[in-house]
Order: C-alpha cells, then structure tokens, then sequence
C-alpha cells in the first residue's frame, strides 16, 4: 500500500524565502510533507527532474462574465485558461456577469455554476454599488472575499460606479465586518471631460486615448479613496494600478497605518503605449497602458517589495467588440491575459531583469492569500492544499492563438516568445493540466 496519493520527486522547489531541491507528498488534496527526500511512496508519482515548483498562481482578479455574458468566456473556458498557465484559484469580478454578484441571490447563482465548471478553485468579489449597500453585510456572510466598487463608470449598464456618498457608506459598512474594499480607481471627472474634449477635436489615436486618462485621474481618485478609508477604517486594495506614481500612494499610506494593498497586472509590466497603436483593440484597457519608462518604474517597485499582488485583469470579449480602425475610444476595453501571468513575469521579470522567482511567489500565490485570507493556500509547505504549478524555466515557446484556452482565441500577448514554460498543474492535488492537455473531463 502506498502511503500518500502522489509524490513530485526531485524539483526545485520554489518558496516566498527560498528554492531548493525536495520532494513532496500530498494525500486528500493537501501537501504532508516536504523534505529533500521522501522514502515512502505514493500511487501517482511525477518526475519534476529538471523543473521548478511553484505553488499555484492566485489570479485575484478576472472577469470570467458567467452567468449572463457567456459569449464573452465563460467559467469554463475561463478557468482552463488559467490552469494552462499555471493557476490554480481565481476570484471572479461581480461585474460583466449578469446579474451582478451585489446580493446572495447572485452570487449562487454564479457560484453554482462555478462548482460546476470550474477546474480550478473559484472566489468570488462581491460588488458595491450605490444600490446595495443593504446587500454588503449578507454578501460577506456568504463568503465574498471581499467588494468590488468602479470610481468611474464600468463600461456595464447593470454595474454602477460608486459616487463619493456610496464610497464613504459602503466603505463604513463594510469596516463594520472587517472585509475590504477593492477599488478601480480613475476620476470620472478627468477621464470623462478630456475624453469629451478629444472627441469634439477630433483626436481619437492610442495616443489620445491614453492622453484622456491621464496617471494624474488614478491618482486623484486613490488619494481620494485612501482617505475614506482613513476616515472609516475599512481596508482597502487598490486594484491594476498603472505607474509606480500611483503604487507610491499606497506605500505611503501603508506607512501612515492604513491597510491598505496594491495590485498591478501583468500588461502594465510587458506592454506599452506603443503596443496599443501597434495592436489596436487587442491592448486597450482601462487604466491605459503607459510609457516604457513607467513600465520601468514599475519592475523597480516590484522588486522593491512596493507591489502587493499580479494579476491578470482578464477582461476579455469577442474580437468584433475588440476592433477599433482610427477612433480609439470605441471598442471594449479589457485585456485578455489569464493565461500569460506567470509567464510575462518569468521572462520579462526574472529572465529579463533578475527578479527573484522567490519575489515571484511571494506576488502570485504568498500574498493573495494572506491578504485576502485563503486559509491553506500560498505555500508549498505541510498542511497547505496542493495548488502546484511545475515549470519548465528554460523552455522558449511563441504563443499562438491556437493555443490559448480563452473563448475567444486573441490576446496581446499572442507572437510574443516566453521563456518559461507551464508543464503540468495540480489543483487540491489533482493533475488538471499536464503537457498540453487539460486532463480532467469538467
Ligand atoms: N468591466 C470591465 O471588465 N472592466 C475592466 N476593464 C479594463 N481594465 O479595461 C476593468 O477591470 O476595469
Ligand atoms: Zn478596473
Ligand atoms: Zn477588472
């Protein structure tokens, strides 16, 4: 008799302190050791000679537009997606499904659906809008992470942003039940009167688009909300923030004795202005990508410690909605990336700019799930669920749209070459993804 269900032998195992060589034994979905050599056996037992071990990535924040939207993705195809990039737990967006998760009603409805076509593990965000502060105390009750509100308009009719008033209550309820408060922060003000002016002149390239929501509107509305949170207490995270500009606020907050976090996504680290004039729609999202030197900037706060959390933004739609000809400001804005997270940040973060793959850790999988408290995920260490990802760090592969798992097949990233290739992922210690192949039949 074997005396664990599986064992990965011989990889370089990869923690927010260190990477060494290990095995590791898990039995009923969680790991039970860790050690340089394990003696026992195991039913299934995978070489990882050659490969790195990451614990799964935590992409905490995608919109997989299930239920309601599902000609956009889809749970399904959604989560595939990831778990071939080697993500192993998403948390869902309240907003581009429909209904919106802003009650518990929504949020089982999605969440049914989830359990039923999700390979990896789903969360879920709950929303605030200025129509269900009532709703907050029941969504938390039922297991949100935590809520969602849009400083500026959302782009989705059934999703209102949250005027100050909404803010400042919601942000009140919500410190009231010690959750968190996640924030798409842009000043409706600023973007909506430039964007107004461009139009009327008619100045409406890449350039002007990204002219119209200047880093000065993040700004103004992070220092706005960072001061509802001091005055209410509630934490606060601050979700895709484009420039270190913005990421700065935060830490200075942070350092006041605000709690409070930062997200930056994977596009604001490998694309720049100039890849949104050269692929148009496929890299039009909302905060607009920046110049190189923001860019920069960026990978400096990273591996500073300034960045809480990566994640992926996947905000993605059928390629018609994604075309725009000369007038930037139409088409969807929202990237498709679920897929490419870990891999943007090993070639343009580690093999590109020497970032730690311990820092890498620490950004995908560490964080998240101390942050937004996911007992038992994060870590390869004992008594952590097995949410494994095995990598490959030296394989090159260019990405094709073939081979992306998404509904529909685009991406900015598609032709780009990564180094760092996802072999084989493990949710709660089953093999979902291996060589290629999604391998469980949800
Ligand atoms: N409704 C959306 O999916 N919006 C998203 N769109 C982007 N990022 O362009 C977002 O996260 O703001
Ligand atoms: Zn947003
Ligand atoms: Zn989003």
């Amino acid at each position: 008799m074997s005396t664990f269900d599986l064992i990965i032998r011989n990889g370089q195992v990869v923690t927010a302190e260190s990477t060494a060589q290990a095995d590791i034994a898990i039995k009923d979905g969680k790991i039970q050791k860790v050690a340089a050599t394990i003696e026992e056996t195991a039913v299934k037992e995978i070489d990882a000679k050659g490969l790195h071990v990451f614990p799964g990535v935590i992409d905490t924040h995608v919109h997989f537009n299930e239920p309601g939207r599902s000609e956009w993705e889809g749970l399904a195809t959604g989560s595939r997606s990831l778990a071939k990039g080697g993500a192993t737990s998403f948390f869902d967006m309240p907003l581009n499904s429909t209904p919106p998760v802003i009650n518990k009603e929504n949020l089982q409805a999605k969440s049914d659906l989830a359990d039923e076509k999700s390979v990896v593990n789903p969360f879920y965000w709950g929303g605030l809008v200025p129509e269900n502060i009532d709703k907050l105390k029941e969504l938390d009750e039922n297991g949100v992470i935590g809520f969602k509100a849009f400083m500026s308009p959302s782009g989705i009719e059934d999703f209102n942003n949250a005027d100050d008033e909404t803010l400042y209550k919601g942000m009140k309820e919500i410190a009231s039940f010690n959750s968190i408060l996640a924030v798409h922060a842009e000043s409706t003000v600023i973007c909506d009167q430039l964007a107004t002016e461009k139009i009327a002149q008619g100045k409406t390239s890449a350039r002007d688009f990204v002219e119209s929501r200047p880093i000065i509107s993040e700004i103004e509305a992070v220092r706005r909300v960072i001061s509802y949170a001091e005055a209410t207490g509630c934490k606060l995270h601050v979700v895709h923030a484009s420039s270190r500009k913005v990421t700065d606020l935060i830490n200075e907050a942070k350092k006041r004795g605000v709690d409070a976090s930062v997200e930056t996504c994977a596009h604001y680290l490998a694309l720049t202005v100039k890849d949104l004039e050269e692929k148009g729609g496929l890299a039009k999202c909302a905060p607009p990508l920046r110049d190189s030197e923001e860019v920069e900037q960026l990978w400096v706060a990273l591996a500073n410690g300034e960045i809480d959390m990566i994640a992926s933004d996947h905000s993605p739609a059928p390629a018609d909605m994604k075309t725009v000809t000369d007038n930037f400001f139409e088409g969807w804005g929202g990237i498709s990336g679920a897929q490419s997270t870990l891999n943007v940040l090993l070639t343009e973060g580690y093999h590109k700019r020497n970032l730690p793959l311990e820092k890498i850790v620490e950004v995908t999988a560490v964080n998240p799930a101390k942050r937004f408290g996911l007992e038992g995920k994060g870590s390869l260490a004992e008594g952590f669920d097995a949410d494994i990802t095995l990598v490959n760090l030296d394989e090159s592969f260019e990405l094709k749209a073939e081979d992306l798992l998404y509904r529909h097949q685009h991406s900015p990233y598609v032709g780009k070459t990564f180094k760092g290739n996802v072999k084989t992922t493990i949710v709660n210690g089953e093999v979902v993804y291996d060589h290629g192949e999604i391998v469980v039949g949800k």
